[in-house]
């Protein structure tokens, strides 16, 4: 296991604290996610199951036995676990960079609780070195290529990806991201954009950082 993944798996372990005996557990995407999942494994006989927010997610929560639920069906979320591409000191976050953003935000808006997992690397004074991911309806995409040209962005298509839903992703470079919460408003409401990876108007609650010195917590 590299380094970083060692302090990935430690944020992970650390996060089991806010599970709730009896409850369903939202489930983020991605490598951090992984050992969450994993580490849960270890205490499924306490919950309820989860909702996840991805293909691949589910995949490994029910290879470890966890029961996952349609989403329609389950009313009340008390924490959602997911990891991030890049934090603020706001906990505002750039996630998508495994393509998850739009069922991530849908589990973070229903939860009540949003803690975050991630090594120290993803704690950035200002974000938007991380290119942000934008999940677009196909047909759209060059016209909302566009409209990130026109505000100084620099879209790339990811080319032959498609999201769980479908859809394809543009990753914008050089996007300046110096008002998170105003920014993702604003490309809201461009038609044709699915999911902006701006988790900025509902941020994380709780940021866990693992670093070499040990693991922290951050809270807004
Ligand atoms: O779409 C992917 C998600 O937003 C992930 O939470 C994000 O990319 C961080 O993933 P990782 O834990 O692998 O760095």
């Amino acid at each position: 296991m590299t380094p970083q993944d060692q302090l990935k798996q430690q944020a992970a372990k650390a996060a089991l604290q806010y599970v709730q005996t009896g409850s369903i557990v939202g489930v983020g995407t991605g490598s951090t996610v992984n050992f969450f999942i994993d580490e849960l494994a270890t205490i499924k006989h306490k919950i309820e199951g989860a909702v996840s927010s991805s293909e691949a997610s589910t995949k490994r929560l029910r290879a470890h036995g966890i029961e996952v639920f349609d989403l329609n069906g389950v009313g009340d979320i008390p924490v959602y676990i997911d990891g991030a591409d890049e934090t603020n000191a706001n906990l505002q976050l750039i996630k998508g960079g495994g393509g998850a953003l739009t069922r991530e935000k849908i589990i973070a808006h229903m939860a009540k609780k949003f803690v975050c997992v991630a090594d120290e690397t993803k704690l950035v004074p200002r974000l938007g070195k991380f290119p942000l991911p934008i999940e677009v309806i196909p047909m759209a995409r060059s016209m909302v290529a566009r409209e990130l040209v026109k505000r100084g962005g620099q879209p790339v298509y990811r080319d032959g990806f498609v999201t769980d839903n479908g859809n394809q992703i543009l990753d914008i470079h050089n996007m300046d991201i110096m008002e998170p919460a105003k920014l993702e408003a604003e490309l809201n409401n461009i038609p044709g954009i699915v999911t902006v990876g701006l988790f900025a108007l509902r941020p994380a609650d709780v940021l866990i950082l693992a670093a070499a010195e040990g693991v922290r917590t951050l809270t807004i």
